[in-house]
């Protein structure tokens, strides 16, 4: 597939733009455009130094990076943060250090986050007063299953 065409205004003209690490990835890392600190249970909202202006059908996910929530318990608290496609302003990305006990020290041009670009659809709701059945019904929320914890 040809890649998609989104036009990148860099707000911090001394960061780097979002960069693919290896020609599959499907995340472009995100800097932070700050020093940040985070307590053991703190959140910051984070600025990139980047906007964009995704094509109409597209939108952009900020996922959490697995490096950074494997080794420090750094993770985004919305997960995957959704940037719609007529969204102009800075990208930011909610960062929560969910260590309980280590402080996590980002500095400037620190890669934070990844950017997944997708494709959307957009939905019609057609209100119905029952719904078809299906295989898995209402059952949810663990209904199969599976856990060994208590
Ligand atoms: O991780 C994120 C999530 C969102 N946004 C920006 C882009 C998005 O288009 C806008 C609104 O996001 P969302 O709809 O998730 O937030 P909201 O709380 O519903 O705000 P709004 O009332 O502005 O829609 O904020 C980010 O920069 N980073
Ligand atoms: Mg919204």
């Amino acid at each position: 597939m040809p890649p998609v065409d989104v036009l990148i205004q860099r707000l911090d003209p001394e960061l780097p733009l979002p960069s693919y690490a290896h020609p599959g990835d499907a995340g472009a890392d995100i800097v932070t455009a700050e020093d940040v600190e985070l307590a053991p249970g703190e959140r910051a909202l984070v600025g990139t130094g980047i906007a964009i202006a995704l094509p109409d059908g597209y939108a952009a996910f900020v996922h959490p990076r697995s490096g950074l929530a494997a080794r420090f318990g750094l993770t985004v608290v919305n997960a995957p943060g959704t940037v719609d496609a007529g969204y102009r302003g800075e990208i930011k990305v909610i960062l929560l250090n969910t260590d309980a006990k280590e402080t996590v020290r980002l500095s400037r041009g620190d890669r934070i986050a990844q950017l997944v670009i997708q494709k959307v659809e957009k939905a019609v709701f057609h209100e119905a007063g029952r719904l078809p059945g299906s295989a898995r019904g209402a059952g949810g929320h663990g209904s199969t299953g599976g856990f060994t914890g208590s």
